[in-house]
């Protein structure tokens, strides 16, 4: 690993600690421009007023001054830190300019140096074994164009090469069989794939997500609830791994031949950092395979190095690769790849919408792969990750109202959960008074996310947040 700070390159001027001037959090100036907000926006949600212009590297900035540790990073969005010289240098240039003034509608007019911008981009960061690739809009979109590709390639499997029916072309304007699929897409109990439509019916984390909207009778697979320590609950984990290996196989046998694909999170992220061990992915996978079932990995959250792998689904060595693999976030494009030339429709404009991706944020994203590389931040963030794992399980040890520490190898992909909800949230709102911005997933989970620049100066920082915060709260 480089012995230069990455940080410090970047970003000379990044505060070296957080620094909260308002006597409450957030501070007055922040309440008030929310409030005024809140008149035409719902801030309901809103954690924080960032002052963008002024925030570097891991450090965010609000609206009364006040600098905080982010360790959150947009929910888990920001790759290379705030205001990176190298995002800024490419946002500044000719080619960004005319990405911006000339949105194409990218497959009907796809401009002239978009394949050359793929190839050393986007494609060069493709996980092994993926070779192709169609972009998207946001993380939802991409899950849910890649269910399409999966139902459409199913279909064309059954139709082996005979063209749509007359029936078939006329019950789909109605919505009925057999113009349109009885398929289904299969998702795990606790995961979260998105919101649209199509991605809500496989998302199973929370109910409020969920209430109100019309959704897909499509099948729930149990997801394993491991224990930890994991070397103190080794032949309890395997059994509940088994156990879910087993009831998946029953559901694929209960929907005879319908399941299209399934979609799964290599740790399931929203739903509270769920673990599984590369065992229970790799029999999956050869489950997938048997019956024909297409496997998309979701690596929307876990993707682009924050595990220590560029992408988590790496971390199973898998000998069949997944179908598809979908991304977003730390990339700002979003999209999936795959490898079977098969998952492409047979026609066009079937896969389609105006944009079909965003040249612009292509371009963003193959400077962040360039930067990935040129300072190897994934094998950083391994290191990095085991260093603050070690931190904190040290800092955790006889804190009993903490729980399940977990992530150990998954770079700085960390967790670990409060007895309940509302000891969680107090822990999280004292940590903004404090100078960390930290973030909550599932029930009563800390999940940690930070940039792939966050380095050992800034686990100190955090654990001596945390270890001040948790003396706060609990003495
Ligand atoms: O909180 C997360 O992990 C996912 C965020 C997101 O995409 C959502 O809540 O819609
Ligand atoms: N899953 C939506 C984001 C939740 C949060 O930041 O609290």
């Amino acid at each position: 690993m480089p012995s230069y700070s990455v940080a410090e390159l970047y970003y000379p001027d990044e505060p070296t600690e957080p620094k909260i001037s308002t006597s409450s959090y957030p501070g007055p100036k922040a309440k008030q421009e929310l409030e005024k907000l809140s008149n035409v926006f719902d801030t309901r949600a809103a954690y924080l007023l960032a002052d963008y212009y002024k925030s570097r590297g891991n450090y965010i900035v609000d609206q009364d001054g006040n600098v905080l540790l982010d360790v959150y990073a947009q929910i888990s969005s920001i790759a290379l830190g705030y205001n990176n010289p190298e995002i800024l240098k490419v946002a500044k240039s000719d080619a960004m300019s005319v990405a911006l003034a000339n949105r194409p509608a990218l497959a009907c007019f796809p401009s002239n140096d978009y394949g050359q911008l793929l190839e050393d981009g986007l494609l060069k960061a493709a996980p092994q074994g993926q070779d192709k690739i169609w972009t998207a809009l946001s993380g939802s979109d991409a899950n849910e164009t890649a269910f399409k590709a999966c139902f459409m390639y199913q279909a064309a499997k059954k139709r082996n090469g005979r063209s749509f029916s007359t029936e078939e072309l006329e019950s789909v304007m109605d919505n009925q069989l057999p113009g349109t699929s009885e398929m289904v897409i299969c998702s795990f109990e606790k995961g979260f794939h998105g919101r649209l439509f199509g991605s809500l019916s496989t998302t199973r984390s929370k109910p409020i997500h969920k209430l109100d909207i019309p959704a897909f009778n499509w099948p729930k697979a149990p997801f394993p609830d491991l224990k930890y320590p994991l070397e103190e609950n080794k032949e309890a984990n395997k059994a509940e791994e088994s156990s879910c290996i087993e009831k998946f196989s029953q559901i694929v046998q209960e929907w005879q031949g319908k399941i299209a694909a399934v979609i799964i999170e290599p740790i399931q992220s929203e739903g509270g950092d769920n673990h599984a061990s590369s065992d229970f992915f790799q029999k999956l996978r050869e489950i997938t395979i048997e019956n024909g079932i297409l496997m998309i990995v979701d690596e929307v959250q876990t993707g682009v190095g924050a595990t220590g792998k560029m992408w988590a689904h790496e971390h199973w060595n898998l000998s069949n690769p997944p179908d598809l693999v979908t991304f977003s976030k730390k990339f700002q494009a979003a999209g999936f790849y795959y490898h079977d030339p098969k998952l492409q429709p047979d026609q066009p404009f079937r896969q389609f919408n105006t944009w079909c991706g965003d040249p612009s944020k292509a371009l963003i994203a193959k400077v962040i792969y360039e930067e990935i590389v040129k300072h190897d931040l994934v094998t950083r963030t391994a290191e990095v990750g085991n260093y603050l794992f070690n931190r904190l399980e040290k800092l955790f040890e006889g804190k009993n109202y903490i729980q399940n520490l977990r992530g150990k190898g998954q770079g700085t992909y960390i967790a670990f959960d409060f007895g309940t909800s509302s000891e969680r949230d107090s822990f999280l709102s004292r940590l903004r008074c404090n100078g960390a911005n930290v973030a909550g997933c599932g029930d009563s989970a800390v999940r940690l996310r930070p940039s792939l620049t966050f380095e050992e100066k800034h686990a100190d920082v955090l654990v001596s947040i945390f270890d001040k915060t948790l003396r706060q709260l609990y003495g």
